[in-house]
């Protein structure tokens, strides 16, 4: 086997990037030369519509050991808690909580330890998202997975993940995330031995940094914190398995070899890798708590303009300043619908009951802000001075589809049948003779 780099990454989100584990694996001045270097095979991914606005184009161009056609059939495959079926349960407007998942006691890795909690849309509409969770303690061994369906967002919370790409190897641990392409073939290795998290599986339009508008031209996720792999190899033959998610459903094909043999690439339809910590957060230094959109990190845009089919926002630490202002998230029913983890500390918005690694949906209209207690306690707050928010790290799968929660998400042990119970303390402050 010949396997290389490790922790080597090409910074930039949309560049168009090249690499080559060996020299003069590139073609130059063409993709498609009659004979590759080294006896290559040229092989082409798009991400995106052949025609597709230059700016949002996606495709990137792969020279590799064995054309990524060469396998078995496919048959399907059973997995328990990982679909797509976001109609088996009556969307609820009530607002739900989660406890984490436990970890696994067997032997489970990345692809046995997905469930399904919500989605909406599905990959025959290219439309919508599916929520997961992830639960793993063991490396993906001789098994590799790639998504016809969607782009996969992970958003680990527990345990680093090492993820080996046809197009070289990322790297990320909680506060990172990584973002797989449609169509990438990959295999998640647990360097930590256990892992947990989030993932979601956009089925629309890949996701982009939002515009800044009047921000300027740098803030929020700053484009040369994304990090590209390096092209690295695998030029290993055996009993394998290739493993499809295709239209919500999965498939496997035997594979004689590992996929993971692309010598050189270049081209923008690529994973990343980011650091939420890099997050150049802004906010209000005057009064008021703006909309959470300023803490968008990336945005995958549909077809009304403003209106995300997700946006990926996070409340990282920051300095809260504003003046005669409440200052956690107000009181609010928005029409968009959201999905919400942790992966670090504590949030601001609840005193209680939203742990790392837990989960909550407030669907389309539903009511939701401050728990009791976090209300009580910003509303006696001194605003003279400012407040450091540290030590957290929240964020949303926000989408303007109502988000369905699945039949084993409602009916699981993990689900705080008293959530609403939070905001039943708050007490009636009205006196109709005290301005
Ligand atoms: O519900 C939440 O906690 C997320 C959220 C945060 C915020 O600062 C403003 C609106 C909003 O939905
Ligand atoms: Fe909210």
């Amino acid at each position: 086997m010949t396997s290389s780099s490790s922790g080597n990454y090409q910074s930039g989100f949309g560049n168009e990037f090249a690499t080559e584990a060996l020299a003069g694996a590139l073609p130059e001045g063409r993709n498609s030369p009659q004979r590759a270097a080294y006896g290559l095979y040229a092989e082409q991914i798009s991400g995106t519509a052949f025609t597709a606005p230059r700016h949002a184009n996606r495709r990137s161009w792969l020279y590799r050991i064995r054309p990524a056609a060469m396998h078995r059939p496919f048959e399907p495959l059973a997995h328990a808690t990982w679909h797509n079926r976001f109609d088996e349960a009556p969307a609820t407007p009530n607002q739900l909580r989660w406890d984490p998942l436990p970890l696994p006691a067997a032997p489970t890795d990345f692809i046995d330890g997905l469930l399904t909690v919500a989605g909406n849309g599905g990959p025959a509409a290219q439309a919508g998202i599916g929520i997961y969770l992830y639960a793993a303690n063991r490396s993906m061994q001789g098994r590799f997975l790639y998504s016809a369906d969607g782009e996969f967002l992970i958003v680990p919370e527990h345990g680093r993940l090492r993820i080996a790409t046809e197009l070289g190897l990322i790297e990320v641990e909680p506060q990172q995330v990584a973002l797989i392409p449609r169509g990438i073939r990959f295999r998640v290795e647990l360097p930590d031995g256990a892992a947990r998290g989030y993932v979601a599986e956009n089925f629309g339009a890949s996701l982009r940094l939002p515009d800044l508008g009047p921000i300027g031209s740098n803030g929020l996720a700053n484009p040369r914190d994304f990090q590209a792999p390096v092209a690295a190899y695998e030029d290993v033959e055996g009993d394998f398995e290739l493993i499809a998610k295709f239209q919500g459903s999965l498939w496997r094909a035997s594979i004689g070899h590992s996929p993971l043999d692309v010598v050189a690439w270049h081209g923008n339809h690529v994973p990343y890798r980011y650091d939420l910590r890099r997050f150049n957060t802004i906010g209000s230094i005057s009064y008021d708590h703006p909309d959470p959109s300023i803490f968008t990190v990336l945005t995958s845009p549909s077809d009304t303009p403003g209106t995300a089919n997700l946006d990926f926002v996070i409340f990282p630490p920051r300095w809260l300043c504003a003046e005669d202002t409440f200052r956690p998230p107000w009181f609010h029913r928005n029409i968009a619908s959201e999905f919400m983890g942790l992966v670090h500390g504590a949030y601001d918005a609840k005193a209680g009951g939203f742990v790392p690694g837990g989960s909550s949906l407030h669907n389309c209209m539903s009511g939701h802000g401050p728990d009791a207690a976090s209300f009580e306690k910003a509303s006696a707050a001194d605003t003279s001075k400012p407040d450091h928010v540290v030590d957290t790290m929240a964020f949303m799968f926000e989408t303007r589809a109502v988000i369905r929660p699945t039949r084993q998400a409602l009916e699981s042990p993990l689900l705080q049948r008293d959530y609403y119970a939070c905001w039943q303390g708050l007490r009636k402050h009205f006196d109709a003779a005290r301005r």
